[in-house]
């Protein structure tokens, strides 16, 4: 039988990274994609030199068409789609009171306007292919609960947790499960970028004390790596979830309880 397929976006790095690992590692031919064309290229050799079945794809997730050309790309490559991560995203750090219509355009448009038009090319793909498929999206514990500093960003996870009842109720009648992970605080570079802010923008933190201090607050005692998101992503990506839709799970190490 042929090979499943999943995209990753944003996996260049980070835990889309991880992600994508794990679903090869699960069987699936992989679609990496980013913004990030140098490091997808190196994600990619990696990846062939593991013996995955791997393609690459560079694209903006806040453009509609790139979003519909991945999906082309997935299908002209492999045959088909079977699994869809939107994961790719960005961080805001800035008081309330500072807020701008730049910043809110930006993050919105990736994490929010790129997750509805992902989830929109990778449906378009399944309705047409009619066996079911798999969105999993990325929000976060600021997608269940707002942070101070991070207003814009939690509003954007909010944002990914609505989408993801809307569409799941919508896709349910093609057998399509669309489902959301919302990770804690892993040590991504975008965990390094946020410290870095929250350090400018209050002079009584030193380096690494945000990332110290959102830590403490797990209840596991550990920050998250890539493979505590993979493992529930891979769930989320096989049969034992098809009875599962709409739901945005947390995965924090116990942080945020709902
Ligand atoms: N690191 C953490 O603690 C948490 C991360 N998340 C979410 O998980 C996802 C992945 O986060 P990380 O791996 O930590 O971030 P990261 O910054 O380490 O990696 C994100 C990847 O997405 C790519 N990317 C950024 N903008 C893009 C665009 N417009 N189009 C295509 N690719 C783009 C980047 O080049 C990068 O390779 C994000 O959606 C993030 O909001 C959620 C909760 C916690
Ligand atoms: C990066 C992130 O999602 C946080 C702080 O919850």
């Amino acid at each position: 039988m042929a090979k499943k397929v999943a995209v990753v976006t944003g996996s260049a790095g980070g835990l889309g990274k991880g992600i994508a690992e794990r679903l090869a590692n699960d069987g699936f031919a992989i679609v990496l994609h980013d913004i990030n064309q140098d490091l997808l290229k190196e994600t990619e050799a990696e990846f062939k030199n593991k013996g995955y079945d791997v393609t690459s794809f560079v694209g903006d997730v806040s453009k509609r068409d790139d979003q519909f050309n991945l999906v082309k790309h997935a299908v002209d490559t492999f045959g088909r789609l079977d699994v869809f991560v939107n994961n790719a995203g960005i961080e805001a750090v800035t008081p309330f009171m500072e807020i701008d219509e730049k910043e809110l355009q930006r993050a919105f448009s990736i994490n929010v306007f790129g997750m509805v038009y992902g989830t929109q090319a990778a449906a378009t793909q399944f309705i047409k292919q009619g066996g079911g498929g798999k969105i999993i999206s990325a929000s976060s514990i600021a997608g269940h609960e707002s942070y101070a500093m991070l207003g814009t960003y939690s509003a954007t996870k909010h944002g990914v947790r609505s989408f993801t009842q809307t569409a799941s109720k919508e896709l349910a009648k093609y057998k399509i499960n669309v489902n959301a992970y919302a990770p804690g605080v892993a040590k991504t570079k975008m965990w390094d970028r946020i410290d870095a802010e929250m350090v400018k923008h209050d002079p009584s933190l030193k380096p690494g004390d945000a990332f110290a201090k959102y830590s403490s607050e797990i209840s596991l005692g550990r920050y998250e790596v890539p493979s505590d998101v993979a493992n529930l992503v891979s769930f989320l990506a096989s049969p034992d979830s098809d009875y599962i839709t709409g739901q945005t799970i947390l995965v924090d190490g116990g942080m945020v309880y709902r």
